[in-house]
């Protein structure tokens, strides 16, 4: 039986997967809300993640996290949620709806953010890409526990978003509308 908890999609995965792009296909697809846990956080904060991590470290971003997981849980209905690549480590991540992980290679992440024109940006903004032996033993670390985490996996690697939005209204049933 799937997690209906609030009927939120969260969408978890490592950094580049694809979770901002696919929740932007989902809520036009679905006429739902949505949010992102990490713009949440820099509107709170008034600044960028970079800027969070450099300044207050990381063990300071996972509380921010936590913060917004609560407020998430308590707040929101009905959205598509797209999180950071550490967020699903959050108490309370089951609470706030069904976890749907974005499963792909680390190769595969890799070749996608080449192909985007404004790779090197988006990899600069994120502290946790920067090295990239670190993170792709962050990735090998994180797979299991992401597998482990979510309600249902959704292999993205090679797939249009067309198809793998496709997917996961099919599975999770989700009601969509004319454009
Ligand atoms: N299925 C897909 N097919 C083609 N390109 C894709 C697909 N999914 C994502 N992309 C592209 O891959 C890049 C990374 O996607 P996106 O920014 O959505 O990842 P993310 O998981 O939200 O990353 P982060 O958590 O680091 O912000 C973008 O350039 C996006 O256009
Ligand atoms: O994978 C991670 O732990 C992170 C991913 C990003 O989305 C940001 O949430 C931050 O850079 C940390």
């Amino acid at each position: 039986m799937l997690n209906l908890k609030n009927k939120n999609v969260v969408l978890i995965g490592f950094m580049g997967v694809g979770k901002g792009t696919i929740s932007r296909a989902l809520i036009k697809k679905t006429k739902r809300f949505g949010v992102d846990t990490d713009d949440l956080i820099e509107s709170m904060e008034n600044r960028k993640i970079k800027a969070i991590f450099d300044t207050d470290g990381e063990a300071y971003f996972r509380k921010l996290e936590k913060k917004t997981a609560k407020w998430l849980e308590k707040n929101v209905k009905n959205a598509i949620i797209s999180t950071g690549g550490g967020f699903f480590k959050v108490d309370n991540l089951d609470d706030i709806g069904t976890i749907v992980y974005l499963r792909s290679s680390f190769d595969g992440i890799l070749k996608r953010l080449r192909e985007h024109e404004n790779a090197d940006l988006k990899l600069a903004k994120r502290p946790l890409m920067s090295d990239k032996a670190k993170a792709r033993a962050l990735f090998k670390d994180r797979s299991v526990l992401y597998e482990a985490k979510a309600d249902i996996i959704i292999d993205v690697e090679d797939r249009t978003i067309e198809a793998i939005i496709k997917e996961i209204i099919a599975v999770l049933k989700l009601k969509t509308e004319k454009e």
